[in-house]
């Protein structure tokens, strides 16, 4: 049976100094963050996810957005190397963390930077994006350590948001969806669905039809039962502010061996 295990990673009393590159900088309630946090992770373990926490990195405020710092697929842990330099330094404890459960661990070295907010898995075809944070050599190392493996790694320009995952992500059927006038290029997806809300386009595949999805997006909650799935939504707005969304606070573990 697969696993359903989750690493969150507790948010850093630093939290409020964590980076903002393409909005305005805006006050952030610790207080706040902590509770949406515990409710986040909360809504994972209703679900169905054996949520582990990764050791606390309080000197890192991004470290709450643990998706950055790991690329899993199939039981390799691909550890990042993040393209902000200030978040370097939060790569350690996940890497420990992966060990201990059992995963085999690789790197990406100097000169490649990869965040993993830019990686994007559907089925066996992993989207990168080469934007802001994930540069050439980052794009070339994920391709060498995941095709042979059996991946089909496509490289996808991200220009207009952080991470690719911040433009889009992909619901349960593989539909890949996205709010367009943040999206480089939405032809490069088989399937498309344009969603009206920019924060519309971040799920997390709950399993059967549940998607999590951020409550600042209701429109496309609305659109996305419409068509059927079961939108499952939690308060993350003192994330929003520091550019986060509901993927950057977990990483999913589905194919555990130990
Ligand atoms: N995967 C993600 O969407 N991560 C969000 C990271 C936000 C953080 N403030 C950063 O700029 O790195």
């Amino acid at each position: 049976m697969p696993s359903k295990k989750a690493l969150v990673r507790r948010p850093s009393p630093r939290l409020a100094e964590g980076l903002v590159t393409h909005i305005e900088r805006e006050k952030v309630d610790h207080d706040l963050a902590v509770e949406q946090w515990e409710a986040y992770v909360e809504t994972l373990r209703a679900h169905g996810w054996e949520t582990m926490e990764v050791d606390p990195a309080d000197d890192c405020p991004d470290s709450v957005f643990v998706e950055d710092t790991v690329v899993m697929y199939k039981n390799v842990a691909l550890i990042t190397r993040p393209g902000a330099e200030s978040r370097r330094a939060e790569t350690a404890g996940v890497e420990e963390a992966v060990a201990r459960l059992g995963c085999s661990v690789n790197w990406v070295w100097e000169p490649g930077t990869l965040d993993g907010g830019d990686v994007l898995k559907i089925d066996d075809t992993i989207y990168v994006g080469r934007g802001g944070r994930t540069n050439a050599a980052g794009v070339q190392q994920l391709r060498a350590a995941f095709e042979p493996l059996g991946a089909r790694v496509v490289a996808v320009p991200v220009s207009k948001v952080l991470h690719l995952k911040s433009a889009v992500t992909a619901l349960p059927d593989g539909t890949v969806i996205g709010h367009i006038p943040k999206t480089d290029a939405p032809s490069l997806f088989p399937r498309f669905l344009p969603v009206p809300e920019e924060s519309g386009a971040h799920v997390v595949l709950l399993g059967g039809g549940k998607v999590l999805m951020a409550a600042s997006a209701p429109k496309t909650a609305e659109l996305l039962a419409d068509l059927g799935h079961e939108p499952v939504v939690v308060d993350i707005g003192e994330f929003e502010k520091l550019e986060g969304c509901v993927t950057c606070l977990s990483v999913r573990l589905r194919e555990l061996y130990a």
